[in-house]
């Protein structure tokens, strides 16, 4: 299958003054196919959405991204190539992109503007896609305050809708939203990709939402992508220590729970991360290996992809020991 978004390498450097530039994503690598939801997750700081914004074209990179078999390039923090309106961003603050002064079926008709539709027609068709994402068919003349959380969340989605996306990439969409707008607008969000056909990278730190709704899951560590695969089965049987650690800390709704695995220490600073693999010293199951070679993401069977020397390339996935000595 080709697929939709695909990066590959990708890197990105961030550069503060009087301090080493800081590479906040390093050498990551991601594929999406049309009508799939790929959850991306990770600790705060991994650099989620960095490569969000960078596989958007909104940060500049190194590395190949390509959006429907052509190149994304990125033209600046806030201007985008016009030939990438396939491919959009959702935020997680939907009030900081809309205009407080502006009538919400303004805002979301100007997508339809332009892609060359005239204003009486684009205001008909925002009035369609508000009604679309669940908001009262009065919402175009009403203002963003007049709106909760959850329905502004609607109108940024309805805003995206309108420019016809067929990939969209969601930093964390539902972080800033109470419980119930949490749920209602990620099943809208998985409706929109089921009934468009589109692409949907879901980022988000919420393990148990991504395990709900999505396909695939690709897990990040300081700047890597360590390990990728089908949702239920990389929650099944983890490849890597780190997905097992991560998952690990979520209550299971059975009440069963996976054993906890306590990690040592904290993340370590992104601008001087540790040599060979970057998770060994926090690692469980670290060999002495660990601390030299820095293991590449490499395809296991099934589907699954992994950055660990305990799992062997083109071989089904191993199941992970629980202490290091269980290890060999
Ligand atoms: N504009 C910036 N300038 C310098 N450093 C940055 C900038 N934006 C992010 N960073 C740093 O880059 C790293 C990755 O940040 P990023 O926001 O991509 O991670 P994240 O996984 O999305 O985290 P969170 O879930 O907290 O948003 C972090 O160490 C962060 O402090």
């Amino acid at each position: 299958m080709t697929a939709l978004l695909e990066a590959t390498g990708v890197s990105v450097d961030y550069h503060r003054r009087g301090a080493p530039a800081l590479r906040a994503v390093d050498g990551a690598d991601l594929s999406l196919a049309r009508g799939e939801i790929l959850g991306l997750v990770g600790e705060s700081g991994c650099g989620k959405s960095t490569l969000g914004r960078a596989v958007v074209g909104l940060q500049p990179a190194a590395g190949e991204i390509r959006f429907d078999g052509r190149p994304v390039v990125p033209l600046g923090r806030r201007r985008r190539d016009p030939g990438m309106r396939g491919l959009q961003m959702v935020f997680q603050d939907p009030y900081a992109s809309l205009n407080p002064r502006r009538y919400v079926g303004d805002q979301v008709g100007d997508g339809y503007l332009l892609g060359g539709t005239s204003r009486p027609e684009a205001l008909r068709k925002a009035g369609e896609l508000l009604e679309r994402v669940g908001l009262p068919a009065d919402a175009a003349r009403r203002y963003p305050h007049e709106f909760s959380g959850g329905q502004r969340q609607r109108i940024a989605i309805a805003r995206t809708l309108a420019a016809e996306p067929s990939c969209i990439v969601a930093d964390e969409p539902i972080s800033a939203l109470d419980a119930s707008a949490q749920a209602s607008v990620a099943n809208l969000l998985v409706d929109l990709v089921r009934e468009l056909d589109m692409g949907l990278v879901f980022i988000s730190h919420d393990l148990s939402v991504v395990r709900q709704i999505a396909d695939r899951t690709a897990v990040m560590y300081l700047g890597r992508v360590v390990e990728v695969g089908p949702t239920r089965e990389l929650w099944s049987s983890p490849a890597h220590p780190y997905t097992r650690a991560l998952i690990s800390a979520v209550p299971r709704a059975d009440g069963a729970g996976v054993l906890p695995v306590e990690l040592p220490g904290d993340v370590p600073d992104p601008a001087r991360p540790p040599g060979g693999c970057r998770f060994h010293p926090r690692c469980p199951l670290a060999l002495p290996e660990c601390s030299r070679d820095d293991p590449p993401l490499v395809a296991l069977r099934g589907g699954r992809s992994v950055a660990c020397v305990l799992q062997t390339p083109g071989e089904p996935v191993r199941p992970l020991a629980t202490r290091r000595k269980d290890a060999t």
